[in-house]
Formats: C-alpha cells, sequence, structure tokens
C-alpha cells in the first residue's frame, strides 16, 4: 500500500457487463438517441487486508465504482467510443485506490451484422 493505494498484488476486483444508456456516436441520429454501451472492468486491488477484518472499508467498494461510472456514462455525449472510455478510465483512477485497470467497452449494434465492436484499454494510475 502506497498513499492508500494497494499496490500490485496480481488481485482483480471485476465488474463485467456494466450497461448504461447514452449519447454515443458520430451520426445526427445517434446525437439524438441513446444507445447501450456495455463495459467490462477490472480493477487490480489487494483483497489481504478486507479478507483479514472481513470490513468492506478495507477494499475497493465496487457497487461505489458502479455507482458513479453509471452516472458519468448517462450523462456522457461523446461521439466516439475511445473519448468515453479513456474518460472513464481516467475517472475510476482518480477518484477510487486502484493502481491499475483494464476497460473493455463495446457499442452493441454498432455495426450491422457484427455482434461486437468496441475497445479494450489498460491504464496504470501514474504517481507524482
Ligand atoms: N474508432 C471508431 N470508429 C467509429 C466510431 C467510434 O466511436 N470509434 N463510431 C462510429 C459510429 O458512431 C458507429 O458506431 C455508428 O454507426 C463509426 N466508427
Amino acid at each position: 500500500m502506497r498513499d492508500g493505494v494497494p499496490q500490485d498484488s496480481g488481485d482483480v476486483l471485476y465488474l463485467h457487463d456494466l450497461r448504461v444508456d447514452c449519447i454515443i456516436g458520430i451520426w445526427d441520429w445517434e446525437r439524438q438517441t441513446r444507445q447501450t454501451i456495455v463495459l467490462d472492468l477490472d480493477m487490480g486491488v489487494d483483497i489481504r487486508a478486507a479478507a483479514t477484518s472481513d470490513d468492506l472499508r478495507d477494499t475497493l467498494d465496487y457497487k461505489a465504482v458502479a455507482k458513479r461510472v453509471i452516472a458519468f456514462v448517462e450523462a456522457s455525449e461523446f461521439r466516439l467510443v475511445e473519448t468515453l472510455a479513456e474518460r472513464v478510465a481516467g475517472l475510476i483512477l482518480r477518484e477510487f485506490p486502484v493502481p491499475w485497470l483494464r476497460l473493455r467497452l463495446d457499442k452493441h449494434g454498432a455495426i450491422r451484422g457484427a455482434g461486437q465492436v468496441g475497445l479494450v484499454i489498460e491504464r496504470r494510475r501514474i504517481d507524482p
């Protein structure tokens, strides 16, 4: 643990298949019509303190992360999935004790005939 942020223990807290509606897209119709994006989040944690204390205060509260991400995405109106993914990743790294994360963003139905379309990014907290 450094500055309250767990260092790389190899432990992962994941939050997958989080579906949120928002404005996302480059075409005129997409600026008026909300679409569903699906997020998979893998976040670096160290679960040992919480596993010892059995106290939520000693770990990352995934419900708090979910609520914050849902509120941000629902209010967003970006054009590219790249922008939305980067902003969600930055928000989590700034506001929660997470040293690194992997974020997968799928834009359901973005391309006719394609089952899934989106991207995966990995970001690490950069300590000053
Ligand atoms: N690299 C990207 N390519 C495209 C995006 C995007 O967000 N990133 N978006 C679109 C359209 O909005 C599409 O999702 C809807 O037809 C096309 N290409």
